[in-house]
């Protein structure tokens, strides 16, 4: 298996927040986690990323524990979060940022060229001279999961990655997350409110509740009785041109 999750327990202070979380991700897999506020969506990113140590549990990288990974982790898992700061860089160079993990005596050819390729495969040459903090959001996202693409990982992990975006940014965000994931072989791990968006463009779902993975497994899991029970309110779902969609 290419990535496994086992037993994942976390808690702030003594608080449970995480309680046994077990899955696993193949590869090419893009994967929502849907669940309500506060349900450790944004915990279980951050224990998969290693920026939060669980207190038990496992994590296996293409079979190799994720300690044993050591610095390299950021080879291989690349993490947009939910607040990203726009700075004073160009947007090349903050897309360079990515390279951070290769870079050791300076930056390489290497790390100009998949700069370059990453800059052109998300069409974002021609504002690749421009200031971060004068970019849109929509661009600013573009932006940050470019950088998460130089990284060359294996898995990206995303929280929220189209928070406060119009409809417009929103549809080409997850466009352009659908496409690298197939062109890349890589896997994605999402974790979205904006459950239609999620149901639009993704197969895979990990439904939390109460700090657990309540029920996972592809559309077939999007059922009402499912949804009424993990969020606690009366739903619909519907199907619109081939795809579920939530009425509530
Ligand atoms: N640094 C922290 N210290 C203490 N408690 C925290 C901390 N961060 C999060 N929590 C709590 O842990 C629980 C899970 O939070 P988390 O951010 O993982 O949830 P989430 O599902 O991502 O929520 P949201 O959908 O609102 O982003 C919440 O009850 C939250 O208040």
């Amino acid at each position: 298996m290419f990535i496994q999750i086992r037993d994942i327990r976390f808690s702030y202070n003594s608080v449970d927040v995480l309680k046994d979380i077990s899955f696993h991700i193949e590869k090419g897999d893009l994967i929502a986690i849907l669940g309500n506020n506060g349900v450790g969506k944004s915990t279980l990113i951050k224990c998969i990323n290693r920026i939060l140590k669980p207190k038990l549990g496992t994590i296996l990288i293409e079979g190799q524990y994720i300690e044993e990974l050591g610095a390299d982790v950021a080879k291989k898992i690349s993490y947009v979060s939910q607040q990203n700061q726009a700075t004073r860089l160009t947007v090349f160079d903050a897309i360079l940022l990515g390279r951070k993990p290769y870079v050791s005596w300076g930056i390489s050819d290497k790390d100009l060229e998949i700069t370059k390729k990453v800059i052109e495969m998300l069409s974002l040459h021609e504002i690749s001279m421009r200031f971060v903090d004068e970019l849109s959001g929509g661009e600013l996202q573009k932006v940050i999961v470019a950088r998460a693409l130089v990284q060359e990982p294996i898995l990206i992990l995303m929280d929220e990655p189209t928070n406060n975006l119009d409809i417009k940014s929103q549809i080409e965000v997850m466009n352009i997350i659908k496409r690298i994931i197939k062109e890349k072989k890589i896997s994605c791990l999402v974790a979205i409110h904006d459950i239609n968006l999620a149901l639009r463009f993704i197969d895979k779902f990990i439904l939390m509740k109460d700090g657990k993975i309540f029920s996972s497994g592809g559309l077939e899991i999007i059922t009402e009785e499912n949804f009424n029970k993990v969020f606690g309110v009366k739903v619909k779902i519907q199907n619109i041109d081939g795809r579920p969609f939530l009425l509530f």
